[in-house]
């Protein structure tokens, strides 16, 4: 797989944060999410990726280049980008006439896709930009990505503002988008839904540093919540064990959680003890788990 995205010991400063040294590839085909708290520097690197922001440090290469060289209108073309804040557009053009100006930048804009995207997510041609709600910005902003036939979406928290039918809808789209051949999408989200339906990576950023790059199937498989009749005293130091709550099982048994199900478990058995339970950790547990470690081994609270 041909990497897309790379980022070699890149920094970024803005005020008091530092977002990096990151090292970073994204590979062609797959889908890949960006977690991370408030003000983790997700939109940063997103902005940085789309040359909004220049770099302090490192490197980056886009589709195998260094990215935007001076304007790097072909570079940029072959990337569908919705951002964090609203494109700048005259906010007194219709949506009809702000899809001309943006499809004429645009060699392989596609109408039809325009059309559909349009029609599903109910885009009023003759309302104007300053008229539409945030939400209805969003679905723009999404409709005019997609339908230049990106080979790259960057996408910086596309859902926040969607209802419930309309983000069904993007979900629906990026998939769509996949179907079309060697496409990649690197999403920032804190929607765990999201990351649980699309992600095959994920991509853990905490305070400005990439805390773990994470398969998604993997992930899951590896951590799992037990539980014991007995043998609390046993399971702390058990594979990758992050917390035990005793008296939480039916009968006062020892509930816990670890990152190493499969070893966790066979020495557990190895021990005598079989679990009486054993469960699948939500997703935003376990991203809440890697940022509690992530703390304790940089000395934090
Ligand atoms: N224009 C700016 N000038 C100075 N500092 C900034 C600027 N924009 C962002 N920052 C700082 O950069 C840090 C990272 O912000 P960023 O928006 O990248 O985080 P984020 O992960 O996208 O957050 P959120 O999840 O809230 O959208 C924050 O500490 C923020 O205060």
């Amino acid at each position: 797989m041909k990497p897309v995205l790379e980022l070699e010991r890149f920094v970024k400063a803005r005020g008091d944060f530092r977002l990096g040294p990151i090292d970073l590839a994204v590979e062609e085909g797959l889908i890949v999410a960006l977690v991370g708290p408030n003000g983790s520097g997700k939109s940063t690197l997103f902005r940085s990726l789309m040359g909004l922001l220049h770099p302090d440090g490192g490197t980056l290469r886009v589709f195998g280049e260094a990215a935007y060289p001076a304007n790097d209108i072909g570079t940029k073309s072959r990337i569908g980008f919705v951002g964090d804040s609203l494109t700048p557009a005259d906010e007194g053009m219709t949506v009809l006439q702000w899809k001309q100006f943006v499809a004429r930048w645009f060699k392989s804009w596609n109408e039809a896709t325009w059309n559909r995207l349009s029609e599903r997510l109910e885009l009023e041609p003759k309302k104007k930009l300053k008229e539409l709600s945030t939400g209805m910005t969003k679905r723009l902003e999404f409709a005019l990505a997609v339908s230049h036939d990106p080979e790259l979406l960057l996408l910086d928290e596309p859902s926040s503002g969607l209802d419930p039918f309309a983000w069904r809808i993007m979900m629906d789209e990026i998939r769509t988008f996949m179907d079309g051949g060697d496409r990649t999408v690197f999403v920032a989200t804190h929607i765990m839904e999201e990351v649980r339906r699309l992600a095959d990576l994920i991509v853990f950023l905490y305070k400005g540093r990439i805390v773990g790059v994470y398969e998604k199937d993997r992930l899951m498989d590896d951590w799992k919540t037990m539980w014991i009749g007995d043998g609390a005293d046993r399971v702390r130091t058990l594979p990758g064990v992050v917390a035990v709550e005793e008296g939480r099982g039916a009968g006062g048994g020892t509930r816990f959680v670890t990152s190493d199900a499969r070893r966790a478990e066979a020495e557990l058995r190895a021990l005598g003890i079989a679990p009486l339970e054993t469960r699948a950790v939500e997703l935003e547990d376990i991203l809440w788990h890697l940022m509690e470690t992530d703390k304790r081994k940089s000395g934090g609270v």
